[in-house]
């Protein structure tokens, strides 16, 4: 019932022609597929070139952020108008490595996650936990500071639409993957906590997992009951990688 979603997180990689390279290779070898939705993010400098090649493709275009106020003296910052005028359907917020090294908090994700919702984009919501946190049995109390607080006054009506990444962030970029069960026990916990803000639709939310997804482990990922989808890193910046990631059956 939740149509899987996998989602290409470019990080700091890839100008724009080496994007509208990607998006020629891409979009042939995934034309046929319609039961996964597909989204690259590119960084913003690509995203122009990105949504005008992909228009009328099924590959969509997110973003890596965005910033809260529609506009004003904030130099340096995008808003979420800038992003859907040119064409963006989605925006990742939170990603681990914005709260590491850019001072990003659960109370700057939610601030972002209503401008996204106000300029009609889906916000891919991204939690986790350090792997200190998580040898120290926090792991529950990590994600329920994170989904509670950054999704503080969302309601179903408006933000069902969310999308939420569970990024373990000992798993990123490291070759080290959480375990299908470890990953989809998170993913339980998380609709849980879904559940206290969105009631019943919380089962209509989808949850990727993230975190060195590559095509010889998505399958068994991708096969958990919570796991609807990835967020990729590394292995979506080769076309024929993220063809085998999307065609993970
Ligand atoms: O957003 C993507 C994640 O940070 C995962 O990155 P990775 O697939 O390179 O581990």
């Amino acid at each position: 019932m939740r149509k899987p979603i996998m989602a290409g997180n470019w990080k700091l990689n890839k100008n724009h022609l080496e994007t509208l390279t990607f998006i020629d290779e891409i979009t042939p070898l995934l034309r046929d597929v319609s039961a996964v939705d597909i989204v690259i993010c590119p960084p913003f400098t690509s995203l122009n070139v990105a949504t005008a090649r992909t228009k009328g493709t099924n590959v969509k275009v997110g973003a890596q952020d965005l910033f809260w106020e529609k506009s004003g003296a904030f130099t340096g910052e995008i808003s979420g108008d800038m992003l859907k005028v040119l064409g963006c359907d989605y925006v990742i917020i939170g990603h681990s490595e914005r709260r590491q090294y850019f001072g990003e908090t659960d109370e700057t994700v939610n601030k972002k996650i209503l401008a996204a919702f106000t300029a009609g984009l889906i916000p891919i919501v991204c939690v986790g936990e350090t792997l200190q946190e998580r040898e120290a049995g926090q792991v529950e109390q990590v994600l329920s500071t994170q989904i509670r607080e950054g999704l503080q006054g969302l309601n179903a009506q408006e933000h069902g639409k969310i999308v939420i990444a569970y990024e373990p962030v000992w798993a990123i970029g490291t070759g080290r993957t959480a375990t299908p069960e470890q990953a989809n026990a998170a993913h339980v916990l998380i609709r849980k906590l879904l559940s206290e803000i969105f009631g019943a639709a919380a089962q209509d939310i989808r949850i990727q997992y993230g975190g060195s997804v590559k095509p010889e482990n998505v399958k068994e990922l991708m096969a958990q009951p919570d796991i609807d989808g990835a967020l990729i890193g590394g292995a979506a910046l080769q076309a024929e990688a993220f063809e085998k990631l999307v065609r993970y059956k």
